[in-house]
């Protein structure tokens, strides 16, 4: 990418948004664009429209979406797909239509199959059931990337889309009823040693294993995804190693200084049992991550001590 070239990053105040953001100011880009959702709220289609049609961008990243945990997916499906798809039909419409040379859409590892062969190859894509706490929001996301096919296929437009797997760090979101686990386990884990209390307790077994990137790998892949590859297929963004949700809690644990015991809640759900994703395509294109996770959880706790507590 020239580093004149007018780039829009769709959700810029969000964990990836915000990521991509700065590593694109890190590699010298002057001319990003971004609008909060209040000042551009992509299920708007006729301003989204005007937006694009204003900025003329020469390339789109697109980080924004109704974005959440097991328990935000389960509970609110209606909003996770109707938001979902709005904002990325508005948006891939509205750069199709100033023939926008570029766009990264972003999509997530839960649009493959519950019980995928691991790790999950991007050809696993539409051969099995999906995980139904999320079903909603990966079927949104699997149109994305349709979308993005379609008009490769149609109008010859280099567009791509990248899956990557669960992310954390600066900017995610905390709140406890609507976030994922590991900032949830952040916030737990702090507040259980604020409090002393003599218990965390985990949703659901423990068990499920989860592959956890730094955000700031993901914007550094992203912009590699963009300087490097061109093809239809989705592709994988991820470490390649995952870990259960137990051994993240005992790794949390340490690194907040939380010393109780660590109990679970079977009442709630598990979700997909597994979902390490096969990164050999990514690794073939000369990329891999830099940000272990225990220094990851490390680095992020000390942000959320800094900026959110
Ligand atoms: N977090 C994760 O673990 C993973 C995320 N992803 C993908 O990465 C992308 C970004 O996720 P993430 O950064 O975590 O999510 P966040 O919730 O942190 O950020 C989402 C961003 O989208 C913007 N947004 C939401 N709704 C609208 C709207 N109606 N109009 C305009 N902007 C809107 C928000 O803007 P504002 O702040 O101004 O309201 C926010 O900046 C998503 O596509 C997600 O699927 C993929 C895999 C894992
Ligand atoms: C990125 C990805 O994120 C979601 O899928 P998920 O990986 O299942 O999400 P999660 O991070 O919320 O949970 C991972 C595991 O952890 C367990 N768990 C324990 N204790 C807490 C806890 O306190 N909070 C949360 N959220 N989970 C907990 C939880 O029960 C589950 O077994 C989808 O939105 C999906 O659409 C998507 O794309």
């Amino acid at each position: 990418m020239e580093l004149d070239a007018t780039v829009y990053v769709a959700g810029h105040r969000g964990l990836v948004g915000s990521a991509i953001w700065r590593r694109l100011e890190a590699a010298g880009h002057t001319r990003l664009i971004g609008a909060s959702s209040s000042e551009l709220d992509l299920r708007d289609r006729e301003a989204t429209f005007a937006f694009l049609a204003e900025h003329r961008p020469d390339v789109v990243i697109d980080a924004a979406a109704r974005v959440g945990g097991i328990l935000a997916n389960r509970d609110h499906p209606t909003e996770f797909l109707s938001d979902n798809l709005r904002i990325q039909v508005n948006l891939m419409d509205a750069a199709l239509d100033v023939r926008t040379p570029r766009l990264l859409f972003l999509g997530s590892s839960c649009i493959y199959p519950k019980y995928a062969e691991q790790p999950i190859r991007e050809s696993s894509l539409l051969t099995g059931e999906l995980e139904p706490t999320n079903d909603a929001y990966a079927i949104a996301k699997i149109a994305g990337l349709l979308q993005v096919q379609s008009v490769r296929r149609q109008y010859g437009l280099p567009w791509i889309s990248a899956m990557p797997t669960n992310l954390y760090g600066p900017n995610d979101n905390f709140d406890l009823t609507s976030s994922h686990v590991l900032p949830a386990l952040i916030r737990r884990f702090h507040d259980a040693k604020v409090a002393g209390a003599p218990e965390v307790v985990l949703w659901g077994s423990g068990t499920p294993r989860r592959e956890f990137l730094h955000v700031d790998d993901l914007a550094d892949a992203c912009l590699h995804l963009l300087e490097t590859y061109d093809e239809p297929e989705p592709i994988n963004v991820g470490v390649g190693e995952d870990v259960t949700i137990q051994e993240l809690a005992s790794l949390v644990a340490r690194v907040v200084g939380y010393e109780g015991a660590i109990g679970n809640d079977l009442s709630k759900p598990d979700g997909t049992p597994r979902k390490l994703l096969d990164v050999s395509r990514l690794q073939a294109l000369g990329w891999k991550p830099t940000i272990d996770l225990s220094d990851g959880v490390a680095a992020t706790y000390a942000w959320y001590l800094e900026n959110a507590v």
